[in-house]
Formats: structure tokens, sequence, C-alpha cells
């Protein structure tokens, strides 16, 4: 030991050093809540075709990385993109015609964990809980070996921002075996810090249209 500070591995969580994160983080929630929508607002100001190109680019990364990660016949949740989200709907095609199942989240009961509903080419699908389109709830329900989170914002330490609900840390709180998740969004959504907190759980990989960005494992 010594007593020279220099020398001491930093004391605090990076959320509490002034360059990474806002002068005041004792109000986390209000933080999070104007990140979000900073986030959103960026993402929403995208042209069509720049959106179209970054969705395209994922799913080329997402079209490599995943057949790969699944055991035949796995089961592979995506999401139906909302509110700018990049569409990699062609890649629910995709697997599903390498024959995996696909799954799609689904808020049955709202602030308890999402459930996931089998999709296939023919499922015709419903409004769900804010308008998001989902199986109807006779399908078959499944539980991932994959599952993609959409990110409103990340960072390098792989922890994902959403929209607030806390949905998808308390789905892979409650999943045994967890599914591995890759936080799909954009490279512009990345954050020095999201700064995490508890319930917070890191994801596996964070891809975008750069590629893969942050994982929580060794590759
Ligand atoms: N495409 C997609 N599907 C998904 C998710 C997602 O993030 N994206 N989810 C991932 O968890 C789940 C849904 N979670 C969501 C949670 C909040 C809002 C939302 O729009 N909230 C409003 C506020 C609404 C309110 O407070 O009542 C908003 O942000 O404006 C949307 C989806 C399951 N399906
Ligand atoms: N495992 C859990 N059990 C109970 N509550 C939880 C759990 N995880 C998160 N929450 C609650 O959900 C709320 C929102 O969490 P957070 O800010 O992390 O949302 P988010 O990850 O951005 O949202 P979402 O996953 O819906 O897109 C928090 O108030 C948190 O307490």
């Amino acid at each position: 030991m010594t007593d020279d500070p220099q020398a001491r591995p930093p004391a605090s969580s990076p959320c509490l050093a002034a360059d990474l994160a806002p002068a005041d983080v004792s109000d986390l929630p209000g933080w999070r809540r104007a990140e979000r929508a900073r986030l959103r607002a960026a993402r929403d100001a995208l042209r069509v075709t720049e959106r179209q190109t970054i969705g395209t680019a994922i799913f080329r990364h997402l079209a490599g990385l995943v057949p790969g990660m699944l055991p035949p016949g796995g089961v592979f949740s995506a999401y139906w993109p909302i509110k700018g989200e990049p569409d990699l709907r062609p890649l629910m095609f995709t697997l599903h015609e390498a024959g995996f199942r696909i799954a799609l989240p689904v808020v049955e009961t709202r602030f308890a964990p999402l459930v996931f509903r089998h999709w296939t080419p023919e499922t015709r699908m419903e409004r769900g809980d804010w308008n998001i389109p989902v199986p109807p709830a006779d399908s078959l329900r499944l539980i991932p070996d994959v599952a993609l989170a959409p990110l409103v914002g990340w960072d390098d330490a792989a922890f994902r921002l959403g929209y607030g609900g806390g949905y998808f840390d308390r789905t892979l709180a409650a999943l045994t075996p967890a599914p591995l998740v890759i936080g799909v969004g954009f490279q512009a959504a990345r954050l020095d810090t999201i700064c995490p907190q508890p319930h917070d759980i890191p994801l596996d990989l964070i891809v975008t249209e750069a590629g893969v960005q942050a994982s929580r494992r060794p590759r």
C-alpha cells in the first residue's frame, strides 16, 4: 500500500467523474429521462434513407453472427420496430428460412417480465400495449436462446438504456438460463456511461452499424 493518491484505483463509479457524466447525477432518473429524450429526438431526425442504410449494415453484422450462436432449431427473439428503431424484420425472415424459430417480445402484464410469442411469416399481428404489433395471444410461448434488445442508448460496458419501463432488465433477471442478449442500436447513441444501477444487467454484445462495439464476456 502507498499513500500516494495517484497510485490508488478510482475510488468511485465513473458516473461520479465530471468528464463522464452530468455534473449532478443525484437525480439519475431525471438524467436518464433527458438522455432518452435527446437520443430519441436525434434518431427521429435521421432521414429515412440514412435509417435504412444503418438497418442494412446492422442486418449484415447480425446475419453473420447470430446463426453461429443458436443451436439447430433454436429460438431467436427479434422485435417489431417502433419509434425509429432499426428495422430488422428481414433478419426474422432469413433466420426463419434457415430453420430457426422466431419469437417476439410482448408486454402481457405491465411491470412484469416480457413473454415471447412464436412468430412465422404467416402470423397475423395484433395491436399490443403502446400499439406495438404482437403475435396473437394464442401463439406458442417460447424461451429465446438469443434475444435482440433495441437500444435507446448504450455504453462500452454493454449496458443498455431502453424506454424506461425496465422490461428487459426484469425479463433477464427472471429467465434461467438467461438468453444471450444482443443490444441493437445506432452508433450515435453511445454514452460514456449509462450510470448503471444495481437493477441494470449488462447485455452480452452491442451491435451497431459499425459492428460489434461492446461485449460483456470475453469473445
Ligand atoms: N420494438 C420494440 N418492441 C418491444 C420493446 C422495445 O423496446 N421495442 N420492449 C422493450 O422493453 C418491450 C416494450 N416496452 C416498451 C416500454 C415503453 C414504451 C413506450 O413507448 N413508452 C412511452 C411512455 C408510455 C407510458 O409511460 O405509458 C414512451 O417512451 O413514450 C414502449 C415499449 C416489448 N416490445
Ligand atoms: N429486475 C427488476 N425488478 C423490478 N423492477 C425493475 C427491475 N429492473 C428494472 N426495474 C425498474 O424499472 C424501472 C426502469 O428501469 P431502467 O431505467 O433500467 O429502464 P430501461 O432499461 O431503460 O427500460 P426498458 O427495458 O423497458 O426499455 C426502474 O424504476 C427499475 O427500478
